[in-house]
């Protein structure tokens, strides 16, 4: 290697919200401070390199979604290297890392990560440096801190290692290196871990270079590693001192039963504060703050609004319409989704305002710095946070205060909690041994972070740490339901509003967010059609949306092959759109062959709940659905002893099981389509 020449490293992430992108990003980012090069590449992007003739060290950044599944950016590599005719030799030219991003609340931990790293090694690739299980559960920077801290001294030694040694397998065997940073091994042990045990709640990464048993929880939370867990033994007296209110006989979000109540708790590591937040008086004109986007946004007036499902003992079903004639550049077809901008409501806006004592700061605007003396690495200010907004716009369109409080966050929590049971009962919930209270009291139940706050008084966080620790408020992705060969200029979308019942903690049920606003907005039944033109009546409520072009869930190019369609509830919306245009091609071809086509659906009720009826009625009498299989899960059947089966159809595997023969020579021999939407 010429000795001015940096060394070079290929790094490849697969991300489906955002984070191993940007963890991606941040890494190569800093390699240039650390005199390397990055060749930084989304795992979609096949044609910017080439794992076939790569002789620089890879590193993947990885995350999971689904249900263990890969990121839709990464299916295609995934499914390449999978392929089975690659020969066990096909990567032995190559170096990897990996950095698997997951989350423990999840069955699969890391699947799509471990799924990558799985192949690479059956197909001769080398590991370079230990695999990072980052844990969003708990905080991903938990493990990806100490991994990045080894990470560059890996990388200058793979390259220099596969410039000066032609036998790169024999330089691969020797690694780790022991004279590399003791957090590499480490993470070897939180990677055989989490390896071992993919369900297990936090556990603090034990360690395998020093004497201590790694069962020990006490003696593993001693280390003085950045990823160390605390231990905090709380006496019984002090657990009923003043959280003494608390305890009942039964166990609660705000209070616990022996043994978890008696038990010495591993905490995780406290996340270090990195945000410094002041406030501006501003006298000027406010300016309209709007949500933004790297997509394209349009704001779009709501044209109409039917309610689809009837009685209440099912879910309220919305079909909504869009009119896009302003905007032509949104040109979606059938299968495409869209994301809807939904800001927080007002009243836990204000609410939270009040909680974290900054009612009267509402209109001024928000400065965010880093801190000077914080100890976390590589901290930036988060990208969704915009400078210089207006508090309320910044807790109303970028925080999501609705989130799930992660373990990270509760454990920030503890140190702005005064009352000492409050303050173990915060630690008990983020801790290992409270892991089953945190599925049941937290997550199980969507607990949000104000109902959290409102069930711990006590506690009064500052700002800066619901803007370090709070995710971007997601936009609301929905399938479009129409095409627009048949409604030109429109967009219709349908969803079911979502009901989070009371909880321990939630005094009152409440809706989705989401589609508690949307079915806010257009107030259904009373205000529909919403008519713009007509004098005196109110303008049409409008909403930001952005496209979400979905490139593999779009009718059979070629329209003789036959497909199926797999649509219960509110997933059957997508499956409008394709049949709407599937009818508007048969009458402008109707000489064209069409192939046939299925759809399976499922509701509860045939009164109540049988989404788009009339509709689909209309699909099977003018010859565009050929066979229309829909069950009702809640109907009487005839023998209710009898366990529901392909006989007695409750569910549209029931139906699908009873099509058996016709469904395989659709898929198999006709090499028809399916699709699965709900
Ligand atoms: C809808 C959804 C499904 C997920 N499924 C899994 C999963 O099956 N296994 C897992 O370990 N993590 C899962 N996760 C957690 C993500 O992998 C984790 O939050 C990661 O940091 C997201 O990174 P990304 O923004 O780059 O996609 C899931 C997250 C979401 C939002």
């Amino acid at each position: 290697m010429p000795r001015e020449a940096k060394p070079r490293f290929v790094l490849l992430y697969g991300s489906q919200k955002g984070q191993a992108q940007s963890i991606a990003e941040g890494v190569a980012e800093e390699a240039e401070e650390r005199g390397l090069v990055a060749d930084l590449c989304c795992l979609d992007q096949s044609e910017k390199y080439n794992l076939e003739t790569e002789r620089a060290p890879v590193v993947f950044v990885v995350s999971t979604t689904g249900d263990g599944e890969p990121p839709d950016n990464a299916l295609r590599f995934v499914k390449s290297i999978k392929e089975r005719t690659l020969s066990p030799d096909h990567y032995k030219h190559l170096l990897y890392a990996l950095l698997a991003l997951g989350d423990t609340n999840y069955a699969n931990f890391c699947n799509c990560g471990k799924t990558i790293e799985r192949r690479l090694q059956q197909l001769g690739a080398k590991q370079f440096y230990p695999t990072g299980y980052a844990d969003d559960g708990v905080g991903l920077e938990l493990v990806i801190d100490p991994w990045l801290e080894g990470l560059w001294n890996a990388i200058k030694d793979a390259v220099s290692k596969m410039a000066s040694d032609g036998n790169r397998d024999d330089a691969a065997r020797e690694i780790p290196d022991p004279s590399l940073p003791d957090v590499q091994l480490n993470l070897l042990s939180i990677g055989d871990k989490q390896n071992r045990e993919p369900d297990s709640e936090y556990a603090p990464p034990s360690v395998v270079s020093d004497a201590r048993p790694a069962s020990s929880a006490v003696s593993a939370g001693l280390t003085s590693r950045p990823t160390s867990a605390v231990s905090t033994s709380t006496p019984k007296t002090q657990a009923r001192g003043e959280g003494a209110a608390h305890v009942s006989l039964a166990a609660s979000l705000r209070s616990s039963l022996p043994p978890l109540s008696e038990s010495s708790l591993n905490v995780p590591a406290l996340p270090p504060p990195y945000l410094d937040v002041t406030f501006r008086e501003t006298d000027a004109v406010e300016q309209a703050f709007e949500p933004s986007s790297k997509e394209t946004l349009y704001q779009v007036p709501i044209s109409k609004a039917v309610q689809l499902s009837k009685g209440d003992s099912v879910k309220t079903a919305l079909l909504l319409e869009l009119d896009i004639s302003g905007c032509p550049s949104l040109t979606y077809q059938p299968g495409d989704a869209f994301d809807v901008f939904c800001p927080n409501r007002a009243e836990e806006v204000d609410q939270l305002l009040h909680r974290l004592g900054l009612q009267d700061q509402r209109n001024h605007r928000v400065q965010i710095t880093l801190r000077e003396d914080t100890k976390k690495k590589g901290a930036q200010v988060p990208p969704h946070i915009p400078q210089n907004v207006p508090l309320l716009f910044l807790l109303t369109w970028c925080l999501e205060i609705r989130s799930v409080p992660k373990k990270a966050f509760l454990r920030a929590l503890v140190e702005h909690t005064s009352d000492s049971g409050q303050r173990r009962r915060l630690q008990e919930l983020c801790s290992k041994q409270g892991a089953s209270d945190y599925s049941l009291y937290v997550r199980e139940p969507s607990l949000s972070v104000s109902e959290l706050l409102a069930a711990f008084p006590s506690c009064s966080p500052p700002l800066s740490l619901l803007i370090e620790l709070l995710p971007k408020l997601q936009p609301r992705p929905y399938s479009a339901a129409s095409s627009r060969l048949r409604h030109p200029e429109k967009l219709r979308f349908v969803f079911s509003v979502v009901d989070f019942p009371a909880c321990s903690g939630r005094p009152a049920g409440r809706r989705g967010l989401c589609t508690g606003w949307l079915s806010d907005l257009v107030n259904p039944g009373l205000a529909l059609p919403v008519k713009a033109e007509s004098p005196g009546s109110p303008a049409p409520p409008k909403i930001h949306v952005s496209l979400r072009p979905n490139c593999s869930f779009r009718l059979p190019p070629d329209p003789s092959v036959p497909f199926i369609m797999i649509g219960p509830g509110t997933g059957v919306a997508p499956f409008i759109g394709f049949l709407q245009q599937r009818e508007e091609e048969r009458t402008e071809k109707p000489e064209a062959e069409f192939g046939e086509t299925w759809l399976f659906f499922g509701c509860r009720y045939r009164d109540r709940d049988y989404l788009f009826r009339e509709e689909l009625e209309h699909f099977v009498s003018s010859g565009t659905l050929n066979h229309l299989k829909v069950c009702f899960s809640r109907e009487d059947r005839k023998d209710e002893q009898e366990p529901p089966s392909a006989a007695q159809p409750r569910y549209v595997q029931h139906n699908l099981l009873l099509c058996r023969q016709q469904v395989s020579d659709i898929l198999l021999r006709q090499n028809g389509y399916i699709y699965v939407c709900g």
